[in-house]
């Protein structure tokens, strides 16, 4: 091939697709294109085919936090495995299912098991299921985590209320919104430059308060910031965390309240303290996902009873 063609052949890509294209371009914008509007409309007419109900609200389960999908009755349980260009989760205590069904009388799905960008996906990759399950009639998303508490008041097994997040990879140019803007995601046309500035709703968080009350649950509220992982952050990161007023640190969540936000769905964020970061270069004790996992199931049930209590709430609102 001469010279000249090539150089035609590349500018005719760069025009195209833009100034990424002769380089490589961001993965996200590659995520975007591979999960189209039309693919996630597959995937969506998919499960559609084998659970024909509507769920209202959907909830992604954190580190050990698949018990609560447990909870709910009438159950059709789909494996990430069997949907068509679905990813598979890779890590300790997240099972790879999208579970069906009544949850103290509203109709959920529920993602047991979420991906995340240290696993070798794009964020945008991490995060596309939102749309799927918002395609699917989800009005509502509750995520939960397991968290580091960064603030030195938390305590192991303290519950975070998420008020706001830092999406540090979003800061360094990893937004899973990068990419071509689909308009058709959501029920009203999607803007290219979406607010988040009031991503978690505040009824809903003023709902999850009186629910923990009800129940004697001390719950904290807090600032989330996400890094990208896997390796749980230094002495250094967590007092530069803690300058910036950050109360938990984790490794998931915020690309995916970023695709709620952008689909218009109503969120709601809980964070479970599973350990306490490191601040002190003479402490002995470091972070392990097993102990993320054991604490995880070992205040599973209170943060079951909140959510539980929580969804029957905005079934009554609506009746
Ligand atoms: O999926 P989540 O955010 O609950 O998982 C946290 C963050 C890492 O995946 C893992 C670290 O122990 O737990
Ligand atoms: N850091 C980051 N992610 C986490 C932690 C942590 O200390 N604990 C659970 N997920």
């Amino acid at each position: 091939m001469s010279n000249n063609t090539q150089s035609k052949k590349e500018s005719a890509l760069i025009a195209e697709n833009g100034p990424w294209a002769a380089v490589g371009e961001h993965p996200n914008a590659i995520t975007n294109r591979f999960y189209t509007y039309e693919r996630v409309q597959e995937i969506v007419a998919f499960i559609q085919n084998i659970v024909p109900a509507k769920p209202e609200v959907a909830i992604i389960c954190g580190s050990g936090l698949g018990g609560l999908a447990e909870l709910v009755v009438d159950k059709v349980v789909i494996p990430y495995a069997d949907i068509p260009n679905f990813p598979r989760s890779t890590v300790a205590g997240h099972r790879s299912n999208l579970v069906f069904g009544i949850l103290n009388g509203i109709s959920v799905v529920c993602m047991q098991g979420r991906f995340h960008p240290y696993e070798g996906y794009t964020t945008a990759a991490c995060a596309f299921p939102v749309r799927v399950m918002q395609m699917l009639g989800a009005h509502t998303l509750i995520v939960t985590c397991a968290a580091g508490g960064v603030n030195k008041s938390y305590r192991v097994g303290d519950i975070m209320l998420i008020k706001d997040h830092i999406n540090f990879p979003s800061m360094a140019g990893n937004n899973p919104l990068i990419g071509h803007n689909d308009e058709r995601f959501g029920k009203k046309i999607r803007p290219r430059f979406p607010p988040v500035g009031h991503a978690y709703d505040r009824q809903y968080a003023s709902q999850m308060k009186q629910v923990a009350a009800k129940h004697n649950i001390e719950l904290r509220e807090g600032v989330y910031c996400a890094l990208g992982g896997p390796c749980y952050e230094t002495i250094a990161e967590i007092n530069l965390l803690r300058v910036l007023g950050i109360d938990a640190v984790g490794m998931s969540i915020v690309h995916e309240v970023t695709l709620g936000a952008h689909c218009g769905l109503r969120m709601l964020g809980l964070a479970l303290i599973t350990n306490k970061c490191l601040f002190e270069y003479d402490s002995t004790i470091e972070a392990v996902h097993e102990d993320v996992i054991r604490i995880s199931e070992l205040k599973a049930n209170e943060l079951q009873q909140l959510i539980l209590d929580f969804v029957g709430g905005i079934k009554t609102n609506k009746t």
